[in-house]
């Protein structure tokens, strides 16, 4: 048992799915393990193990925002051994042509968090994907013939910004969408020499003003799943 994560060594397992919905990893768990078993409930952040094809594989919620995320993928990690992060998330499309409900692998992630500046005494640091689990996505991808996107993302501090055009900036410089946690995870997993991805599904467009509903957000991200299991 960690500070924020209630289960034995041995309860979770080495490839590990995180939505920052603790309600989207529950329903990951009873749409596609195998005997899902609950190994988490403090805080309501809902962690299952099961398996899939036979493989035994996690999902877990990790809140929303580098703080949060950066607590669960230490413990994850630390006390519990896990070698493969993957980020299961929603995010908003900086661009015209990634639409709702595409699905955008991040190479890497620019952010507007202080954390990394912090912890490099004011210099950059790039938070990437594992290239391994990066190329694993895009062949299971290939092979379910769900067509990805991939690219630069943002991974803001803000979900509600007070300048609604300043997504124009990352925009012109290519980055695809916005979420909140992909930078943090990839620099925990980064410092531990362990492996991470976020895979994301677009939930809403900043271009066009559309959006999803909070329970599709929850239920609907089937291809970004999929994809995400064949790295178990
Ligand atoms: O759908 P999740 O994984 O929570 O990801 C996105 O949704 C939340 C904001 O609504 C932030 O956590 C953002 O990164
Ligand atoms: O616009 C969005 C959509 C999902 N997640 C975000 O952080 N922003």
């Amino acid at each position: 048992m960690s500070v924020h994560i209630g289960a034995q060594k041995g309860d979770i397992a080495e490839t590990i799915l995180l939505p920052g919905d603790p309600l989207r990893a529950k329903w990951i768990a009873e749409s596609f393990f195998e005997n899902p078993k609950c190994f988490n409930e403090i805080r309501g952040m809902y962690g299952y193990t099961g398996t899939y094809k036979g493989k035994k594989v996690s999902a877990m919620g990790t809140g929303m925002g580098i703080p949060s995320i950066s607590i669960y993928a230490n413990e994850l990690i630390k006390d519990f051994g896990v070698k493969n992060l993957i980020r299961v998330g929603s995010a908003g499309s900086y661009q015209k042509d990634v639409k709702i409900r595409d699905v955008v692998l991040a190479m890497a992630a620019s952010s507007t968090s202080g954390v990394n500046e912090l912890r490099f005494g004011g210099a950059d640091y790039a938070p990437t994907a594992d290239f391994g689990l990066f190329m694993k996505a895009i062949e299971a991808a290939k092979a379910k013939n769900i067509p990805v996107k991939a690219g630069n993302v943002l991974s803001s501090d803000e979900f509600y910004e007070d300048d609604i055009e300043s997504y124009k900036k990352w925009s012109k410089f290519g980055v695809l969408c916005v979420e909140m946690e992909a930078a943090g995870l990839y620099t925990v997993a980064a410092k531990h020499n362990v492996n991470a991805l976020a895979i994301l599904t677009i939930s809403d467009s900043l271009v066009t003003g559309e959006r999803t509903t909070s329970k599709e957000r929850e239920t609907t991200f089937r291809g970004m799943i999929e994809i995400a299991l064949e790295l178990a």
